[in-house]
This record gives C-alpha cells, sequence and structure tokens, in this order.
C-alpha cells in the first residue's frame, strides 16, 4: 500500500497561492526526496500532510487514511521532523522522549527502552540524562529523529533536518534515515539541498507551489549535472 497520496493539492494564505494542484506520492521502503528552493511551498506541504492546516482542495492519504476524514489511523503511523526544532530545551533528552511517548499512549517503560534504542542507534544515547539546551545543534537534530521514531511510524516525514548541520552531521543523519528505509521505513524528506539527492532516489521537484518534475532522480541529471536540471527547472539556468 502507498505510503504517502497527495491527489491534486492546493493552498494559499490570503492572495498568495502555496501549493497549486499537487500530486506525489511516496511508495512504502522509499526515500523519496521534496526538492525546492526557498519558497516553494516545502513547509506548507509538510503542514498539510501532518494536519495542521486543513486543505483547502485535495486529498492527503497516508497508508490510505484519509487526513481529513480519518485523522486518528493516518497520524498514527506518522512520524515528523519538522523545520523548526520543537524539542523543550529545559527538559531533559529522556524527558523530551517521554512526553512524545504518553502522546502516542507509550507506558513510561516502553517510551525509556525504545529511547534508548533509538538514541543509541543515533550515537547520542549517552546524552540522555543532559538537558537539550545543552546539546550542539547536531546532536539536538539527531535528537528529534529519534523522537519521531519513538512509536515506531511507518512513514517518517522530514523537512529540512539538516539546516545548520556540518557535512559530517548532515552525512550521518543521512545515512541512518536512508539505511531505516532499508528496514522497511518510508521517508519523504524535504530539502533545498541538491547534494541530498542520490541518484537512486525518487524525486519531486517543487518550484513556485507546483511539482515540475517526478521521477527517478539520476533521469532527471540524465547527461547533465543534476544541478544543471535542477536550475533549468527552477528559471536559474545560465
Ligand atoms: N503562514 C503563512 N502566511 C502567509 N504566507 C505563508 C505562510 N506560510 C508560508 N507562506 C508563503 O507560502 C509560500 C511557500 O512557503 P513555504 O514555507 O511552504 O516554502 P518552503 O519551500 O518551505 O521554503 P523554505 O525552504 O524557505 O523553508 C511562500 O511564498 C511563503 O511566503
Amino acid at each position: 500500500m502507498t505510503a504517502l497520496v497527495i491527489d491534486n493539492l492546493s493552498h494559499g494564505f490570503g492572495a498568495r497561492q502555496a501549493l497549486s494542484q499537487v500530486n506525489l506520492s511516496v511508495e512504502p521502503g522509499s526515500f523519496t526526496v521534496l526538492l525546492g528552493p526557498n519558497g516553494a511551498g516545502k513547509t506548507t506541504l509538510v503542514s498539510l500532510v501532518t494536519g495542521l492546516y486543513n486543505a483547502q482542495q485535495g486529498d492527503i492519504r497516508i497508508f490510505d487514511h484519509s487526513i481529513r476524514r480519518n485523522p486518528l489511523p493516518a497520524l498514527a503511523s506518522l512520524g515528523v521532523v519538522f523545520q523548526m526544532p520543537t524539542l523543550d530545551l529545559d527538559m531533559s533528552v529522556e524527558q523530551n522522549m517521554a512526553y512524545h511517548g504518553s502522546l502516542h499512549g507509550l507506558s513510561r517503560r516502553e517510551a525509556n527502552e525504545r529511547a534508548g534504542e533509538e538514541l543509541d542507534r543515533l550515537g547520542v544515547g549517552d546524552r540522555s540524562r543532559d538537558k537539550v539546551r545543552s546539546l550542539s545543534g547536531g546532536m539536538r537534530r539527531r535528537v528529534e529523529i529519534a523522537r519521531a521514531l519513538l512509536h515506531r511510524p511507518k512513514f517518517l516525514i522530514v523537512d529540512e533536518a539538516t539546516a545548520g548541520l556540518d557535512v559530517a552531521g548532515r552525512q550521518l543523519l543521512l545515512k541512518h534515515v536512508r539505511s531505516l528505509c532499508s528496514e522497511g521505513l518510508s521517508v519523504l524528506w524535504a530539502t533545498h539541498m541538491l547534494e541530498e539527492v542520490d541518484p537512486a532516489d525518487q524525486l519531486f521537484v517543487l518550484h513556485k507551489g507546483q511539482v515540475r518534475w517526478a521521477g527517478q532522480a539520476r533521469e532527471l541529471a540524465s547527461g547533465r549535472t543534476l544541478e544543471a536540471a535542477f536550475l533549468n527547472l527552477t528559471g536559474h539556468a545560465s
């Protein structure tokens, strides 16, 4: 079953149309990239998929559950990392995890066990008693990924998670999330950074609220650099 289906989605803020007739899907176990320059509409799309806003037009289904008609099962199978960090800086890492676990109906013990596993896998298990404020930006991002996975979602949506990270930090996060796909997780990875795209990824190029290209990244590049093809699509070709 398809992890995410976005069907003819449109949304605006006043006179500004942020998304226009967007169609997009994420296949199970795939790492799908939503690539777009600043202002393309990525965060608006993530906000609609996560139910923060109601779409003005169109349908969004997560594992065939409509966000509008059947939000509880849709959202239960979704993990999300927002562009803006949402950890409570004055709570410890494990308190943040426990809070998220309680929102998803996990017992304290279950949440602690799973948090330990996820944090260890991301190399920050030794910081679980520390306040988030004392962690570096890269560590906080890893904690956010671990938290998003705590309730074992089948679909993870990530909005510019590597913003502000150094190259090593970016690669670590990407490698980890890609490895989760081979374990069956479906991922939608929103970014404006071309270097985060792998030729084998499914790619949707968003520009000015419209999908300008969809397919495997290596097909877009064909014969050119991905950068040249992307700049051509987004109207900045030399
Ligand atoms: N709450 C809002 N009120 C008014 N306009 C908004 C709001 N949120 C987004 N927009 C507008 O919608 C358009 C798409 O913005 P969005 O934040 O979705 O883009 P983005 O691709 O996530 O950009 P970035 O890479 O800079 O984060 C922009 O023109 C933006 O100004």
